[in-house]
């Protein structure tokens, strides 16, 4: 689906516990403190200084707009991902992020072929209502979200709108979707005003190969 690159959150925000009623962790489980804090700051040091970044045109209602965020893509050969009009060929895994790989692939009992890195420099940097729901990830993909630096607000809601649910994803935490989360839910990181610093998020996923 494509990631709208106006990334302004129009949707109510409730002060409900709404996780609880509506996402249950079958959809959307969240673990803080996944990584320990020195390995979590060292991760993000790393990826920072040694990404290379991208920051891609994609076109949005006929325009083409700069992403309002800087990506890279990894993977095994032949894991391409195709999305919003772009067409990823993955590099290789960083040492570091095979490492982070084999271990949430034998937490999660999953495999995982790629990972797309995004890094949100400031709040300016956000990401649309989207779900992960390209045909080359399946129907019921498992998604393991790893967030780095900086605290931002994650929203989740139903596909047909509606309130959202927010979620805090803090450094060090893993957001494990699966399930209906990407076929029934929506999800945000919005635009903020307040002042926030670098946050880096890993998506790590398996794409059928063709
Ligand atoms: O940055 C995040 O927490 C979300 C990233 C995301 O939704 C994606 O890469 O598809
Ligand atoms: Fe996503």
């Amino acid at each position: 689906m494509a990631r709208s690159a106006d990334c302004r959150s129009r949707s109510v925000i409730t002060d409900r516990p709404v996780v609880e009623q509506q996402i249950g962790p079958e959809t959307f489980e969240y673990r803080p403190g996944f990584l320990g804090r020195d390995h979590a700051d060292g991760l993000l040091q790393y990826l920072w200084r040694g990404v290379v970044w991208h920051q891609d045109p994609i076109v949005m209602f006929g325009r083409r707009v700069l992403q309002p965020r800087l990506t890279a893509w990894f993977g095994d050969a032949g894991a391409r991902y195709r999305y919003s009009g772009l067409d990823l060929e993955p590099d290789s895994w960083p040492r570091r992020l095979a490492e982070l790989k084999d271990s949430l692939q034998r937490e999660l009992e999953q495999s995982f072929n790629s990972v797309l890195v995004n890094a949100y420099r400031d709040g300016r940097d956000c990401m649309g209502w989207h779900a992960d729901d390209e045909p080359e990830l399946g129907p019921v993909p498992t998604i393991a979200s790893l967030s780095l630096g900086a605290t931002r607000r994650f929203l989740i809601r139903r596909g047909n709108g509606g309130p959202s649910t927010p979620m805090d994803l803090e450094h060090g935490s893993l957001l494990v979707m699966r399930g209906d989360a990407q076929s029934r839910y929506r999800h945000a990181v919005p635009r903020t005003a307040r002042p926030v610093g670098l946050r880096i998020n890993l998506t790590f996923r398996h794409v059928r190969q063709a």
